[in-house]
Parts: C-alpha cells; structure tokens; sequence
C-alpha cells in the first residue's frame, strides 16, 4: 500500500539548493514537498564546505597571528586539533539535521524522508528507510537537485583499498599521522593545507600543477605555501596501482617510480552526477549523466528543447554549471521564481540578466579557495577571456606594496590581476591571492557583474589603509581611460 500526495512542485534532494527552490516556490504561492534520503542541508553543510573552512579556519588564524609582530611573540603554541574537531563538530551540529528541517517547517515545505525516483511526467515515487512508499504527484513541476558525488578514477586497486572521499576527510574523529592526497584541485589543496595545518604528514599527487583553470599563478603561490607547511609535491604524475599494506595503510605506486606510503589516502579527482536511477531515462535522458539545463534551469533533451514540455528542472551541482553553494543557489532562486511564474501563468523572459535566469553562470562565477594564501577569483581568467575572443589587457600588482597589507601581516604576500576587455573598457575577470582576500572579492564580483566602467571605477575609492587599496592601485597600473 502506498499514500498519494498532491502538490504544485516537488523537489528532490534538500542540499542547500534545493532547500532553495522550494523556499522560492513557496513564496510564489506553491505547495512544496521536498525529498531527502539523507540529511536535509546536504553535502555543504555536513561533508563540504562548512565542516571542510572550519577544520581550516584554526590554522589560517593561528599563521595570521604569526605573521604580526606582537602576536606572534604571545600566540606560540601548536594547533590543539582536539579542539579544531570539536568546533567542526558544533558546525556539522554532530551530523543532525534537526535544525535545519525546524528551517523547512517554518519555511511551510513539507519534507518527505526517503530515496525519490521519477515514475511518470510529474511524480516522484519516494521509497522510506523503513519500505513506506509515497507517490508524490505535482501539478507543476519536478526539480532534481541530487547533488554531486565524489569520482573515483579507474586505477588499478584503488577501489579495493577503500580509500577516503571528502566525507571521510572533512568527517575525520582521529587525524591521521600521514595522509596521501590525489588530485590537484580545490578539495585536494584546501585539505592539503588543513592537514599539514593539524602536523599530518601529507603527500599531494596530482597529474599536472595545481588548481588548473585559475591564473597560472595561483597553483603557483599555493605549491609554494603547501611546500612551507611541510606537504610533499608529488607533480606530473599519476598513481600506477594502489594496495593496503600490512599495517593497514595504503602504498601508492606512481608513474615515476616513486612510492608513497600513507596512514590514509584521500580521493579529490573531481565529482559525478547524482543522476543514476532517477527514472530520468523515460524521458529521452541518460541515466547519471550532467542535466543540461537553459538559464531558467529547465532540463533540455537532446534536441535542445526542454524535456516533456518543460516541468522537469535540474538545479546546483547535477547541471555541472558551477559546483559551488552559492551560484547553486543563485540558480535556485531563478529556477523557484521562473516555476512559481509559470505556474501562474506568468511570462517568464530568458533575456540575459533578467529575474528568472542564472546569467552569471556563464562568465560571472565567484569562488574562494581556502588554501594559505587564499585564491578567491571572479569571471574569466587571462587565458579564458582570450579564447572567448576578447580584446584584453591584464594587470597585475603585488598587493604586498599596499599600506592596509603592510598592517594586515608583516612581510604580506599576494597578488592581484585585472583582465580589462579593451573594447568595451570593463573588468571581466579578478584574481586575488593573498591572506583574507577571500572577503575582498565581492568588490570584484560587483564590478563584474555590473560592467562597470573602468572610469566610473575610479570614483570608487577604497578607504585607507585597507587591502582593498589594490583596486585603486590596479586602476593606476592600467592607466586613467581619457574621456
Ligand atoms: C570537500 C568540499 C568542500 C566544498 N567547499 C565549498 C565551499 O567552500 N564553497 C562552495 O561554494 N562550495 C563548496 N563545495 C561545493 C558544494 O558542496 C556543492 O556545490 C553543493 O553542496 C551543491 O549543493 P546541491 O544542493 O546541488 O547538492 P548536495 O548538497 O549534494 O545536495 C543534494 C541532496 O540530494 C539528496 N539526494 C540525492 N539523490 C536523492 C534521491 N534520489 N532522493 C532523495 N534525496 C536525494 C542527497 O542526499 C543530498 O542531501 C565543496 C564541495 C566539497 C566536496
Ligand atoms: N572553496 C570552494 O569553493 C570549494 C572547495 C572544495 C570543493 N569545491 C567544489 O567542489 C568541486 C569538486 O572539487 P574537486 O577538488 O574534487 O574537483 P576539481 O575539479 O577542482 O579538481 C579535480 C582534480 O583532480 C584531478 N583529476 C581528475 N581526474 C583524475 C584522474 N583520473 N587521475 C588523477 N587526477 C585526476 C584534476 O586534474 C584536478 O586537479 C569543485 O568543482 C569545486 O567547485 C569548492
């Protein structure tokens, strides 16, 4: 026996994005449900990014208060990693989500334990932990926001020896005394820094340099730091086979020769959909494949049209546009208002820029990697700008010769670039590395996104003596565009 229940919109999966659709829906006037099979807040706030900044959070302090004359004759003390677990504990609420589902009742979202598939246009079969099923049925529409889960390449051994994924690194009860890390990007490099942070003894392999897609020189000034915090770089290679060893740990044979021996090893070689049996293949989808979506997040079949008459959407990480919270739930704002509009019959424009659509998906993403320095970027790289076909001039400057950078840190490291688009006069991308820049970027994301004027940004003064001087510096390294 199963219960029927009716609602305008359902939506699958209550990570932070899809808690997101549903409270936008709701407001435009929908009754929502909501499906969970595991915790509601997802993987952000549980095994990413919240556990994943607060278990680096303590080290980066305790390096800032090393770096200012005064702190660091008082602060001279190693990390007390007990109490680092303890505070990302308290973050995580200990694994409970009652919190945040006290947040979906007084949001008026109903939530629906259990594992959710698509059994027919509109309605979603949700089967409980302990066998109950539920067949939830929308007037409206459907929207999937399954998340993403961790990749495992196929290397020879490595599935059998069980390695950690990033639940395991940012969930850890006891640090290891060596961690092996595989991969070179953002997840690799922040847990490289946390762990070197705790004194583990951690090996980083990765196939090419480190946090590809950003300006050259953030790999760079990371490989650096990573290397002063005492990690080992294994570069350029890729792991040949993996085995346990007797003592239970894990020896990694690389391509060069070179093997490593590690207590545990971490996995961070990027995520897949969570799109397998979803029911998705009724509809002309493939099964665990990225949802390609239009800019109001409607799933778009193979011809390019939305799938079945458009009441299917696919929201935050399974479209693949940025795997980030907050454009995750940028787009969940588009896509709960665009539904709520529809619904009502309401025109719903695709125009760049617009109420119901994620334009800034395309050139305008904001990011912070939480490595020492900090790699906080917006909008295109040098290189990206370039092969999208713009006309452009990169500045950079050393954001160590700005006065408020001189009184954040003694001896301050970091860099700023500006990647101008000549023809039009306007920043389309911002990289800034360096200690705390990741609370500088808004300026940038602001800049971006608005198309502000290069001229007009010279009236935007940055006070004294903060870091947020560089803009001003970038401004006169470029030059004053003549009216
Ligand atoms: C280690 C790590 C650190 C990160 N740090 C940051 C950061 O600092 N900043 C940032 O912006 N991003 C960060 N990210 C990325 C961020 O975690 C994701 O972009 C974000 O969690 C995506 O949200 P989502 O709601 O799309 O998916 P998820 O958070 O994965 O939520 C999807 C939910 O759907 C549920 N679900 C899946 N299938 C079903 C089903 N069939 N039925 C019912 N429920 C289902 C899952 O249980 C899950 O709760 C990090 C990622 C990792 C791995
Ligand atoms: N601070 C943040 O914003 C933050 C933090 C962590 C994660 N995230 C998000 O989570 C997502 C996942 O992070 P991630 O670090 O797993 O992915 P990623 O795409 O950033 O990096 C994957 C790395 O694995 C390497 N790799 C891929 N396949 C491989 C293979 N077969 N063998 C060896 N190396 C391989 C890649 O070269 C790359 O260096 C990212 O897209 C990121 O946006 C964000």
């Amino acid at each position: 026996m199963s219960e029927t229940r009716d609602y305008d919109v359902i939506v699958i999966g209550a990570g932070a994005v899809g808690e997101n659709v549903a409270d936008r829906a709701v407001q435009g006037g929908m009754k929502t449900a909501i499906v969970e099979a595991e915790l509601v807040g997802g993987e952000c706030s549980y095994w990413a990014c919240m556990p994943s900044k607060t278990l680096l959070r303590s080290g980066a302090l305790l390096r800032a208060a090393q770096r200012v004359g005064g702190t660091r004759q008082a602060v001279t003390g190693p990390l007390d990693v007990a109490a680092v677990l303890k505070r990302r504990d308290d973050m995580t609420s200990n694994w409970n989500d009652d919190g945040q589902v006290e947040w979906l009742n007084g949001a008026g979202i109903d939530l629906v334990r259990g594992w959710g598939v698509i059994t027919a246009p509109r309605e979603v079969t949700v089967t409980a932990e302990d066998g109950t099923v539920t067949v939830l049925r929308a007037k409206h529409a459907v929207a999937v926001a399954t998340g993403s889960a961790a990749l495992m390449p196929d290397i020879p051994g490595l599935r059998e020896s069980e390695p950690w994924s990033s639940r395991e690194a940012t969930s850890v009860q006891r640090v290891p005394v060596s961690l092996a890390i595989l991969g070179g990007g953002v997840v690799a490099t922040e847990m490289a820094t946390a762990y070197a942070g705790f004194g583990t003894e951690v090996h980083l392999i990765a196939r090419s340099g480190l946090l590809g897609g950003q300006e050259p020189f953030a790999g760079e000034k990371v490989t650096e730091s990573l290397k002063k915090l005492g990690a080992t770089l294994h570069l350029d290679v890729q792991p040949e086979r993996v085995e346990r060893t007797d003592e239970d740990g894990f020896r990694i044979h690389l391509d060069d020769g070179t093997v490593v021996e590690a207590d545990e090893f971490l996995v961070a070689t990027g995520r897949l959909p969570r799109t397998s049996g979803l029911g998705l293949d009724a509809f002309g989808l493939e099964d665990g494949a990225w949802l390609d979506v239009d800019d109001s997040m409607r799933v778009l079949g193979a011809d390019g049209e939305p799938v079945d008459g458009g009441w299917l959407y696919g929201v935050g990480d399974v479209n693949h546009r940025a795997l980030l919270t907050h454009q995750g739930k940028y787009q969940a704002r588009a896509a709960g208002d665009a539904i709520a509009a529809r619904a009502h019959g309401r025109d719903v424009s695709l125009a760049p820029w617009g109420a119901f659509v994620a334009t800034a998906d395309h050139q305008a993403v904001p990011q912070v990697t939480f490595t020492d320095p900090e790699v906080a970027s917006v909008g295109l790289t040098a290189e990206r700008a370039q092969k999208a076909g713009y006309r452009i001039r990169v500045v950079d400057y050393e954001i160590g010769s700005v006065s408020g950078a001189h009184v954040v840190a003694d001896g301050y490291e970091g860099t700023a670039r500006m990647v101008v688009d000549e023809d039009r006069k306007v920043v389309l991308g911002v990289t800034f590395v360096g200690q705390d820049v990741g609370e500088l970027l808004h300026s940038a994301t602001v800049a971006v996104v608005g198309e502000v004027p290069l001229e007009r940004l010279w009236h935007a003064v940055p006070s004294y003596p903060t870091v947020s001087e560089v803009w001003l510096r970038l401004l006169e390294t470029y030059g004053r565009p003549e009216e």
